[in-house]
């Protein structure tokens, strides 16, 4: 039987890298996309020396046509397309005070436009195949509540939740569903970068913004990306053929709504 096709961006590490080795091993061929091509490369390499299927394709998502390119190149290379996961995300610190213009356009780019340039791509995609389709996109309990110290990308992750509900009561009708997924704090070198940030501005030494969004988590622990690829590989199944429009929390309980 033919493998079905997933495209992850920012699999070149972290979550993404989590979701396309995840996605290989419930037997899906896959696309890693990423910005970096190197990390990129690596981890489509990984996947097939374990026996899976998969390409790596450069791409920048701020960038329209190279995301329309990529995901067309995916289809063709890996002969179908099924699953899109619009996950490459940036999460500079942004005290209110001192946003500037750059760093709005930066942040906004990549995590909302990102998301809608995905999401083109992929309906183009799935009606080249004939047949509806799987649109995941990255949120995050930032997207559930304002995050201090992060104005500017909590904004764009409740923008994700918004084009998350809007395009699956659009895309209904051609057989497409649309959820999202919404971690909390999640090992990564994302993450690093964050608690590193919170406590510089602290006067703390690292590991300080961790403890401090560590003590709001009901199971106590910090996630790790293997325990997103999970939900991931849920939304990516036809297990949740009868869910759409939906951004699951899976932080453990850092927000309750
Ligand atoms: N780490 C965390 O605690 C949480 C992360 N998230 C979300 O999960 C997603 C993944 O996060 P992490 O793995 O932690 O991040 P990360 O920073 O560790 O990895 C992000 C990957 O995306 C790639 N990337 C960045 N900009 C890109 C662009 N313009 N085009 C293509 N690729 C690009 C990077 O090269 C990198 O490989 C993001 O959307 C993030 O907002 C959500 C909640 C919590
Ligand atoms: C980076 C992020 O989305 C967190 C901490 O929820």
């Amino acid at each position: 039987m033919k493998n079905r096709v997933a495209f992850v961006t920012g699999a070149g590490q972290g979550i993404g890298e989590a979701i396309a080795l995840r996605l290989a091993k419930d037997g899906l061929a896959v696309a890693v996309a990423d910005f970096n091509q190197e990390t990129a490369r690596q981890v489509a390499e990984k996947i097939n020396q374990q026996g899976g299927k998969a390409i790596a394709l450069k791409v920048d998502v701020s960038q329209r046509d190279q995301v329309m390119d990529a995901v067309e190149e995916a289809r063709r290379a890996l002969g179908g397309f099924d699953v899109i996961v619009n996950n490459a995300g940036i999460a500079p610190s942004t005290p209110i005070a001192e946003i500037t213009e750059a760093v709005v356009d930066k942040v906004y780019n990549v995590n909302v436009k990102g998301v809608i340039w995905g999401m083109q791509a992929a309906i183009k995609a799935f009606a080249a195949e004939g047949h509806g389709g799987k649109i995941i996109n990255a949120c995050s309990q930032a997207g559930h509540v304002g995050n201090p110290e992060l104005a500017v990308y909590s904004s764009s992750k409740f923008a994700v939740r918004g084009l998350t509900q809007t395009a699956a009561r659009d895309l209904a009708p051609a057989g497409i569903t649309v959820n999202a997924f919404c971690p909390g704090i999640v090992r990564t070198p994302m993450w690093e970068e964050i608690d590193r940030q919170i406590s510089e501005a602290a006067g703390k030494p690292a590991g300080y913004g961790t403890e401090e969004f560590a003590k709001r988590i009901t199971l106590g622990r910090l996630s790790e990306p293997e325990d997103v690829a999970a939900c991931v590989a849920y939304l990516a199944s036809p297990d949740s053929d009868y869910m759409t429009g939906q951004s699951l929390l899976i932080d453990g309980g850092m927000v309750f709504n």
